[in-house]
């Protein structure tokens, strides 16, 4: 595959750099179920810092002590290294100087003074003439440039305000001595085409040493678009946030926009200083810490994003990676693409997993395996290497008893099980049982419907993957006579059913051993 990241000379001459101002733990932070607490922060800021991002605001420091602290301990960390602390400030007196006193011991801390623009917000939310609008702008983002060296202003509800109205904002910002403008589409409201517009507008009218910037939101699904229009338009500087956290539907998400420029560089001639590598890492810490997952699909980041199921795919990759990806997994954290098999894979994609577990297979083997792997996939989502081996051991001749529902409660003296099972017949039966725990009447009543009685050698429970979408798996250990030891696993993301499943794993292979497809059931 061409590497998207190596250039030559002459190409990198014309790569424009573009700043990456994350937002995570100010607007992120700021939307329902995403707050963190100051040590929450300080550990994102961190990771922050070393995935390459060149500002980090951390909070508003006038609202709330758990944002100075959050702001001092994120300063200490930054000191001497290139990302800079930035913190949010109204056009109010208080909150400005809140924000120095927030920054102080920064070399390169940065403080952002924002005020709304739009007639909208004008009228009713400030109750505030245009010429007010103006003289606040004037006054605070001056009171800031004597307080430090680095001074952002961002027109709120930029991109519904009048252009006239606008640019007299921005250039009193400009005036008043900010060095970064920054043009909210604050309600998600702009089309990509619009936002090109607005940043070609304004390159034009504004000095060259005045940095523009993006923010934008996600209420109509536009936000990377719109920020990568901002780009084409002259942006320098994109305001993000990582996963897309954020107001409403959110910002526009880090990992994509990042990628977005380095994939299509070329389209763009711009590019972030990221290190895209630790992109994935980033996103699962932010997951584990707000306890927010990520949707399976999301791009870049999701556990399907270099994940193939389907057997045309499938095929495709194992002939040349770049039929069915545009970029390599690796460049943004994940070890590798997946070819997960399952009741969309074919026979290429078989034959490949078989081949490396050692199997080589004449076409007509593995015409029948494949014909078992696909009754398999009826049964179950996807298909593992351990049921690989079982199919190649040609165990899965017997469906053995099959666990179709349970439901297990434990609120009486003792707690009580009702298992539902196929049977290896196709017929279906229903046993319950009292135990000491709801573990212990599971497993009694599937020893009743199944007539094995095993005794326990070892049971663990342990999750697999990280965050709320981690399964469960259950492993036992476990034997019928006492002399032959069997080992069994159960996944599911209820453990109580991974239990279920690892108890009938055992059960079956004894079933098999035996000869016996179904042993007498207990009454
Ligand atoms: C687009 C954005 O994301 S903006 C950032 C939004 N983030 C937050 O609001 C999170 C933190 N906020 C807070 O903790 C609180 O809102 C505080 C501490 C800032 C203010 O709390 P309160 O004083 O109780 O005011 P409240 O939140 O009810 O209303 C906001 C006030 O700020 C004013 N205001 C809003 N934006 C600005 C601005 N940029 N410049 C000056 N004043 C502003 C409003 O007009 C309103 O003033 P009023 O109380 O005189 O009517
Ligand atoms: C404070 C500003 C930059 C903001 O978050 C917005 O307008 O969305
Ligand atoms: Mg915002």
């Amino acid at each position: 595959m061409n590497d998207p990241t190596v250039s030559t000379a002459a190409e990198d001459e014309a790569i424009a750099p573009v700043r990456i101002f994350d937002t995570t733990l100010r607007d992120g932070e700021q939307s329902p179920g995403c707050s963190m607490s100051p040590r929450q922060k300080q550990v994102m800021a961190r990771a922050l810092a070393e995935l390459g991002v060149d500002v980090i605001e951390t909070g508003f420091p006038a609202s709330a002590e758990a944002d100075r602290e959050a702001t001092r301990l994120i300063v200490r960390d930054l000191a001497g290294g290139p990302t800079a602390p930035c913190v949010l400030s109204r056009c109010v007196r208080g909150d400005i100087e809140a924000s120095a006193r927030a920054l102080e011991g920064s070399a390169n801390g940065r403080i952002h003074v924002f005020i709304s623009t739009s007639a909208l917000h004008r009228e009713h939310k400030l109750r505030m003439d245009q010429d007010a609008v103006i003289e606040a702008i004037a006054t605070h983002v001056a009171h800031a440039a004597r307080l430090i060296g680095d001074v952002e202003f961002s027109c709120e509800d930029a991109t519904r305000t009048e252009p006239d109205f606008l640019l007299r904002a921005v250039e009193a910002a400009v005036a008043a001595g900010a060095t970064t403008i920054n043009l909210p589409d604050t309600l998600g409201y702009a089309t990509p085409e619009e936002m090109t517009r607005l940043f070609a507008r304004m390159r034009q009218a504004l000095p060259a040493h005045v940095v523009l910037s993006a923010h934008c939101h996600d209420d109509l699904g536009l936000a990377v678009a719109n920020s990568l229009a901002a780009v084409e338009g002259g942006a320098r500087q994109i305001e993000c946030t990582i996963n897309g956290i954020g107001e409403r539907a959110g910002n526009c998400a880090m990992e994509e926009l990042a990628m977005a420029l380095k994939v299509r560089r070329g389209w763009y001639r711009a590019d972030t200083r990221l290190d895209t590598r630790r992109l994935l890492d980033t996103s699962r810490l932010l997951s584990r810490l707000i306890g927010m997952p990520v949707q399976r699909n999301k791009a870049i980041v999701g556990a399907n994003a270099f994940a193939h199921e389907s057997g045309i795919h499938q095929h495709g990759m194992l002939k040349h990676r770049e039929t069915y990806e545009i970029m390599r997994p690796e460049d943004v954290g994940w070890p590798d693409s997946q070819l997960v098999l399952g009741r969309h894979s074919g026979r290429a994609a078989l034959s490949h997993r078989l081949r490396a577990l050692g199997y080589t297979l004449e076409e007509a083997e593995l015409d029948r395996v494949f014909a078992d792997f696909k009754n398999l996939c009826e049964r179950q989502r996807v298909i593992e290497e351990r049921d690989l081996e079982t199919l190649m051991q040609g165990e899965v001749r017997g469906d053995g008893y099959r666990l179709a529902s349970m439901t297990v409660s434990d609120r009486g003296q003792r707690a009580s099980a009702q298992v539902e099972l196929s049977t290896p017949d196709g017929e279906h039966m229903i046993e319950s049982a009292l135990g000491d725990g709801p573990v212990d009447a599971l497993f009694s009543a599937l020893a009743r419907a199944t007539g094995v009685r095993l005794a326990l050698e070892s049971y663990q429970v342990h999750s697999i993957g990280i965050g709320t979408d981690a399964r469960g798996e259950a492993s036992l250990t476990a034997s019928d006579d006492g002399r032959t030891v069997y080992e069994g696993i159960g996944t599911s993301a209820d453990i109580i059913e991974a239990s279920a499943l690892a108890w009938l794993d055992i059960a079956n292979r004894i079933l098999r051993a035996r000869g016996d497809t179904h042993a007498e059931a207990a009454a």
